[in-house]
């Protein structure tokens, strides 16, 4: 089965932020209260996300939450939370760090990124991620441990990224996209296709 997939090509890391902020502001005006969002770790957001820092938006009702993070402390170099934190430093946002006892809130969106084996958050495949998971976070161990950051993690799972009202994907490298398209096709079972075939809201992906 084909999951609708809005793509976008060759979006800039400042227009990714414009999309952002367009997004995120509308979610604003539709509610009262507090907007909340998912984002991944790795390297891709980042450049997007201090992009994103300098939009004028109602920060102080942004609520942004990383999807996974590594086990180390915040102030480790390899945490997502730590660099998320930094990174929106000064623009008011609620940024919460995630930890396996976490119940994180409804999101708007879940922005992810996916590695080359077709991992996303840290849902890798040794994991063997289940839509049916009973938990909407679980620590686990990554098999073999990513060399960039090789740590235990802690990850939201699919039923709770499932449950965000649009997922949005930034798919750096054609190899990446390659997975990622045979995934919206259904022609693999890695946990972006688990993830990919299972959706029902609004799937938007820069590649
Ligand atoms: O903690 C992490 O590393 C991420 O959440 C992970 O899922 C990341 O999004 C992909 O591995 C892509 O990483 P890059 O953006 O570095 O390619």
């Amino acid at each position: 089965m084909l999951t609708e997939i809005a793509f976008h090509h060759g979006a800039s890391d400042a227009e990714i932020a414009d999309w952002l902020a367009t997004r995120l502001a509308r979610e604003l005006d539709r509610r009262d209260g507090t907007v909340a969002i998912t984002v991944p770790g790795g390297s891709t957001p980042f450049p997007i996300l201090a992009e994103l820092a300098k939009k004028d938006l109602d920060w102080s009702r942004l609520e942004i939450w990383p999807g996974d993070d590594r086990c180390v402390p915040a102030d480790h170099e390899a945490s997502n939370f730590g660099r998320l934190a930094a990174t929106l430093e000064g623009t008011g946002a609620c940024v919460t760090p995630l930890d396996e006892g976490s119940q994180p809130p409804h999101f708007a969106l879940a922005w992810l990124g996916m590695g080359g084996d077709g991992h996303i958050a840290s849902l890798f495949p040794n994991t063997d991620p289940q839509i049916e998971d009973e938990k909407q976070v679980r620590r686990l161990t990554p098999d073999p441990l990513p060399p960039e950051a090789p740590f235990d993690r802690v990850t939201m799972t699919l039923p709770k990224l499932l449950s965000a009202e649009a997922l949005m994907f930034v798919i750096r490298g054609e190899d990446k996209l390659k997975v990622f398209e045979e995934a919206a096709r259904g022609e693999n079972d890695l946990p972006v296709a688990r993830l990919l075939g299972h959706s029902r809201g609004e799937v938007t992906c820069f590649a």
